[in-house]
């Protein structure tokens, strides 16, 4: 995230995708940047992708990982919880027609959390694939369950049919980046008063300690 600066706004912010093969990644993050939808990707590398977007009349520098699956255990974990360290905010991809791919969403979430230590890192649930009604295997409420049980916003889209719906989703985590960068730095601003102040009361001790001798 960018750190305090004079303007003390959030001009560049780093977004990971995250999810389970096939879910819908790439698809989602080509539709937020590019408007369009590419059906098939031959790509099975992560890619970083940046763009400039402009959400509430303020413009942002962005930086997309789009990761490839990996699981949260095993030797990939480590590649993992980097790419978490690296993000300000996540979006995490199931496809509601892969009932492995939500089951892998808490996992992901939990993994979050546990890098991040902390809660409340904005984190974007998205259930792709609500145009494929035939093969739906997960409920729009279990999505939704989930998404309030974890403390994320959630959002069921079909990258294929939905523009507005991608940029929805999109938007609600940068504003949520940038609201989190606003914590940051009122608590920065706090602890800098706290040592400002524990710095005067110093001098005026060492003061009257020296009058008195
Ligand atoms: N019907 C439908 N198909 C979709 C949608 N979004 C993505 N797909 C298809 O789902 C498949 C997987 O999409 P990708 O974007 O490659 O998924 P991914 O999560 O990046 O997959 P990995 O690269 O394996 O991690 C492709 O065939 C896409 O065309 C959607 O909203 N509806």
């Amino acid at each position: 995230m960018t750190e305090p600066g004079p303007s003390r706004k959030l001009t560049r912010a780093k977004l990971v995708l995250l999810g389970r093969d096939n879910c819908g990644k790439t698809a989602l993050c080509v539709r937020f940047i590019t408007k369009r939808f590419i059906g098939e990707y031959d790509h099975k590398k992560e890619v970083t992708y940046r763009c400039r977007k402009t959400v509430d009349k303020e413009t942002i520098d962005l930086e997309i990982l789009d990761t490839v699956n990996k699981e949260c255990v095993g030797p990939a974990a480590s590649s993992l919880e980097s790419s978490i360290k690296w993000g300000d905010g996540f979006l995490i991809v199931y496809s509601v027609t892969d009932h492995s791919s939500f089951e892998a969403v808490s996992r992901l979430k939990r993994l979050i959390d546990h890098v991040k230590q902390t809660l409340g890192i904005p984190t974007v649930i998205v259930a792709n694939k609500s145009d494929m009604e035939n093969g739906r295997v997960v409920r729009t409420e279990e999505g939704q369950a989930l998404a309030q049980d974890l403390r994320c916003s959630f959002f069921e889209l079909s990258v294929a049919e939905s523009l507005s719906s991608v940029e929805v989703a999109f938007e609600q985590l940068i504003r949520e980046v940038r609201l989190e960068f606003q914590r940051h730095l009122l608590a920065m601003d706090k602890r800098s008063r706290m040592l400002q102040m524990r710095h005067v009361l110093k001098n005026k001790l060492t003061r009257s300690k020296t009058m008195q001798w």
